[in-house]
């Protein structure tokens, strides 16, 4: 059980797959987790869906809280910060959720002796199947970045990167779920069009990228390995194989994350 107050600042997509990934842990009580969002009516349906403590203000839940989760979007999230600085413990610790938003600028509106995290999670997240990056700064001690993972982990799973890493990171796990729902819905199309029922599609796409995952996870082999399991020889798969390596689709999966890579790293400097 973790004896920390929690709170959030923000209450969208994101904060809400970290308070429901942590009630529904056990991890912590309900009733340590403070949101505030600025539409009232977020607050209200996040207090009352999950026994949390929706905060009156910014400030209020500032003066509160153990751990601060900002889950603001990047382009609001150093003013919000910046307003609340002076309302933090001394001893609690950030944890910023921003795409783009570098330990040095936070340090800069929240002060260089507080203790930050920059994290990076993504949307599985709301399926307890998130896969998040944590960043401490240097006066982030290690039990306490043990306590952030274990945050990330009651949804998923999580791991510590060096902040160069996290251009790496937006690429492969952050914005990645984008590109395998563009894949599952191709997958999806070439089934409607051979016949079958579109929900059914999806269904068998979902299914079957799921279960590709989890052997990658579970059986230790190289991904070419298990897709040489598939390849019959004379069969099907092999056919689907060599036009997937004629049209480029792995050059295309390269290319694309190589832009956003470039997108994530152009944000960081803005
Ligand atoms: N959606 C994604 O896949 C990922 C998002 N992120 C990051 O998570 C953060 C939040 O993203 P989402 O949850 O998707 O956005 P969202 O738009 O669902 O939630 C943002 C919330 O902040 C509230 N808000 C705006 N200004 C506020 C203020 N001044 N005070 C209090 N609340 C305020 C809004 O009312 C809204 O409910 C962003 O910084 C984004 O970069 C990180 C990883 C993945
Ligand atoms: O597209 C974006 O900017 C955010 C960052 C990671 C996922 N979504």
């Amino acid at each position: 059980m973790l004896a920390k107050k929690i709170g959030f600042i923000g209450g969208g997509n994101m904060a809400k797959a970290i308070i429901g990934g942590l009630v529904n842990s056990g991890k912590i009580a309900p009733s340590d987790i403070f949101v505030y969002d600025r539409k009232a009516d977020t607050n209200q349906a996040l207090a009352e869906q999950y026994g949390i403590n929706a905060a009156e203000s910014a400030d209020a839940l500032a003066r509160e809280v153990d751990i601060l989760f900002g889950a603001v979007k990047p382009n609001v999230i150093l003013k919000v910060l910046k307003e609340l600085a002076g309302s933090l413990k001394k001893e609690a610790l950030v944890v910023s959720i921003a795409a783009g938003v570098t330990l040095d600028s936070l340090s800069s509106v929240l002060g260089y002796d507080r203790k930050i995290v920059r994290a990076m999670p993504n949307t599985p997240s709301l399926v307890s199947e998130g896969m998040t990056s944590v960043t401490p700064n240097a006066l982030v001690e290690s039990a306490e970045t043990d306590e952030v993972v274990a945050i990330f982990e009651s949804f998923g799973k999580a791991a510590v990167v060096d902040e160069y890493l996290i251009h790496s990171v937006v690429g492969v796990s952050g914005s990645a779920p984008a590109y395998v729902f563009m894949f599952i819905e191709a997958m999806a199309d070439a089934a409607v069009a051979g016949g079958m029922p579109r929900a059914q599609a999806y269904q068998f796409a979902a299914q079957t990228v799921k279960g590709a995952a989890q052997m990658v996870l579970t059986t230790g082999k190289h991904p070419a390995e298990l897709k040489d399991m598939v390849c019959s020889p004379g069969g099907t798969t092999i056919e689907a194989v060599k036009v997937l390596e004629e049209k480029g689709m792995r050059s295309a999966v390269i290319e694309a994350m190589q832009q956003c890579m470039a997108k994530s790293e152009k944000l960081s400097r803005s």
